[in-house]
């Protein structure tokens, strides 16, 4: 690409050599300066506008929604990870170039909104391709996503619905028939009554709280107070419920663990609501791509605000997951009057993609925030007092729908301590539990050699399960005379290990790894690879395919074609079947027997092994961490190089740069 001829003040192939050197050394990727050349193509761009750009589309890639003009005017070198003086060589190849970097926020905005390539938020629009508002600059994109998000999401909070409280609590009491364990509230219940009342419910809360088994009794609940409907309004027979979450993956286990806890309730309930019968009529769980109507090769999809989904209420899984542009799409496709229910966890690690939407929508749900009206209703609807901590009398409209589950009915064991610990940044904890477990259900590696995750991965550790060679065991041992069941035992046992990473890069990382386990299989002639697809090979799809249905992040196990022996097929779970792709016809794909913890989210393994690098960098955080640990179901086992890096990691927050907390007031 040749530079853009630069007005006769400025000396900006000066400014791009040092964008490319830093490029060169890894420290920005390409589309970073890529941009900032674009948009020096497009007006007279002094280079504080440069500069700008070059770090919000940098940041873009790391998630965030916008740049924060305070952290131009400081220093922005943390957040990118950057130690070895690389703002200070940009800001001076800023003054060489013609002009210097403003000292302050103010100095910011002033430079930035008198180019012509950015609109200022309220002056005249000429959909120019950056935005500035107030104190942050966007690319329109995201603007436009996050005015979205923010706008619906407060119309949605303020919306109230009617509700009969006596008949809502002689309800609640038949659904919540176990009494709270903990002393306390029962969220669970003042969850269900706060989702009735409003048009927006959040529910969020750590692994095994009982998010699903609390919406499946919201659910019913919901069916049981439609009544007949009058006009505009559905009754209990047409009400239309949707079922959906970021993958595949988590979809099918939302729509079992709703359908079993539906099925048992229905029993316990008998001829009172016919809830087989209404449960029937839901179908199954999709993902949000499918559900919107996804279009091959184009941002847009078939539902949105002038074609809206055809739902009363849908309730969408792991909505910590969702990133700010589908969160927009979603709000946007949702009829006014649809209930939308979110369910996740606000201290997972936020989507891959730019936004923290659940975290900015649950930045106050420790504190609940519930004003006296809340209270009243909680109170009438489920005879639950919510206690003083957690009632304010200015808590917004936002925090009247968002209801926080305290109490985790599967992680109370060790697992579930040093969840809590990396949870409250408490390095000390995590390491006493680590070392401290007596019943064996942690491991930690400290010190560990490349050597011990290859054991790992192939043995397993006794006690806790045998890696990967338990699987490649039984596809060595072949079909039998059922093949379905087969590759739903391989797929069963291929789920009850895996390996997890914090980074992409380097030996230990995803792609070192990789290779190294898949070495080391060959080795142990668990494996015998042919190129690039073997008999037994794991793989994750990288990007939507909709020819062959399959989603980025789907897992497969890679087996012999049953009907031609020659070629080979990859399975892929799907609710309690499977389902198969010619593995030539899959085109993005990588290996998985190392997978990142980003996307593990929405899976569990009964051991999972977190492998952390030999030092600290810019992804390692605690959400990471958090996120890492709860993929565990029985067994969890750490590895670590460098011990100091698990405080290191625990001691840092990913905290991603979004306007939504302010526009929502949380
Ligand atoms: N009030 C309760 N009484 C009895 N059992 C409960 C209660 N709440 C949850 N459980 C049980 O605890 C387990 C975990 O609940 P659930 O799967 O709903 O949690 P979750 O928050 O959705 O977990 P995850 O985030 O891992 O999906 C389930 O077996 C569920 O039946």
């Amino acid at each position: 690409m040749t530079d853009p001829k630069p007005p006769a003040a400025l000396d900006l192939p000066a400014l791009f050599e040092t964008i490319d050197a830093l490029t060169e050394s890894g420290k920005l990727r390409r589309l970073a300066g890529a941009f900032a050349r674009f948009v020096a193509t497009l007006g007279h761009a002094p280079p504080p506008l440069l500069l700008a750009c070059l770090l919000l589309s940098e940041l873009e890639g790391r998630g965030h929604s916008c740049l924060v003009l305070a952290d131009m005017a400081g220093d922005p070198s943390p957040q990118l990870g950057w130690l070895d003086g690389e703002w200070a060589a940009l800001r001076a190849a800023a003054t060489r170039a013609g002009s210097a970097l403003p000292r302050n926020v103010n100095g910011w905005r002033v430079a930035l909104q008198g180019c012509e390539q950015v609109w200022p938020v309220g002056d005249l629009d000429f959909n120019q391709p950056l935005v500035l508002d107030g104190e942050r600059l966007y690319l329109r994109r995201y603007w436009r996503d996050e005015s979205t998000v923010a706008a619906s999401v407060q119309s949605r909070a303020l919306a109230e619905h009617a509700v009969d409280t006596a008949a809502v609590r002689g309800w609640l009491d038949r659904l919540f028939h176990h009494p709270v364990r903990e002393g306390g509230p029962d969220w669970q219940k003042i969850a269900c009554a706060a989702a009735l009342r409003g048009q927006l419910a959040v529910i969020t809360g750590g692994p095994g709280t009982g998010k699903t088994y609390t919406v499946a009794r919201l659910l019913a609940l919901l069916f049981a107070t439609a009544g007949e409907g009058v006009q505009g309004v559905p009754g209990v027979q047409n009400l239309r419920v949707a079922l959906a979450a970021p993958t595949g993956k988590a979809a099918a286990r939302l729509k079992q663990s709703i359908d079993a806890a539906l099925d048992e309730l229905a029993g316990k309930l008998g001829a009172d609501l016919p809830l087989r019968e209404l449960a029937g009529r839901m179908g199954g769980a999709r993902t949000l791509h499918s559900l919107l109507g996804a279009r091959p090769d184009t941002r847009s999809f078939v539902h949105n605000a002038g074609n809206p989904l055809e739902v009363d209420v849908l309730i969408v899984d792991e909505a910590s997951m969702v990133h700010l542009e589908m969160m927009a799409a979603l709000l946007a496709a949702l009829p006014p009057h649809a209930r939308l229910i979110l369910l996740g966890d606000k201290d997972q690690l936020a989507s891959v993609e730019a936004g923290a939407v659940l975290g900015d929508l649950c930045a106050q749900a420790e504190s609940g925030n519930y004003d006296a009206a809340t209270c009243d209703y909680v109170l009438a609807a489920t005879g639950e007092t919510i206690p003083a901590a957690f009632r304010e009398r200015d808590g917004g409209p936002l925090a009247q729908r968002i209801v926080m589950l305290r109490q985790s009915r599967r992680f109370g064991g060790p697992i579930g301590r040093l969840a809590l610990a990396v949870n409250r940044g408490d390095a000390d904890a995590a390491r006493d539990v680590l070392t401290g477990d007596s019943e064996r259900k942690l491991r930690w590696i400290e010190g560990a050699r490349p050597s011990d995750v290859l054991a790992l991965a192939v043995q397993g550790r006794p006690g806790a399960g045998t890696g990967y060679r338990d699987y490649l065991e039984l596809v060595r041992a072949g079909p039998g005379a059922d093949y379905e069941r087969w590759v739903r035992d391989v797929l069963h046992r291929f789920e009850q290990f895996r390996l997890l990473c914090a980074v992409r890069e380097g030996e230990w990382g995803v792609g070192g790894l990789n290779e190294a386990i898949e070495a080391k299989l060959e080795g142990a002639k668990l494996i015998r690879r042919r190129g690039e697809w073997y008999v037994g090979r794991p793989v994750m799809v990288t990007r939507n395919d909709y020819p062959t249905g399959v989603y980025n992040g789907d897992i497969g196990l890679t087996l012999p074609d049953p009907q031609r022996p020659d070629s080979l097929r990859v399975w892929f779970p799907d609710g309690e079947a499977v389902r198969s792709v010619l593995a030539t016809r899959l085109r993005n794909v990588e290996t998985a027997f190392a997978m990142t913890v980003h996307k593990s989210q929405g899976s569990e393994f009964l051991h999972t092994a977190m492998v952390l690098p030999p030092q600290a960098n810019a992804v390692l955080a605690r959400e990471l961490v958090y996120t890492g640990i709860t993929r565990a179901r029985e067994f969890f086992t750490l590895v670590s190089p460098n011990a100091a890096v698990l405080a290191q990691a625990i001691a840092e927050r990913t905290q991603r740069a979004s306007g939504l907390r302010q526009a929502l007031g949380t």
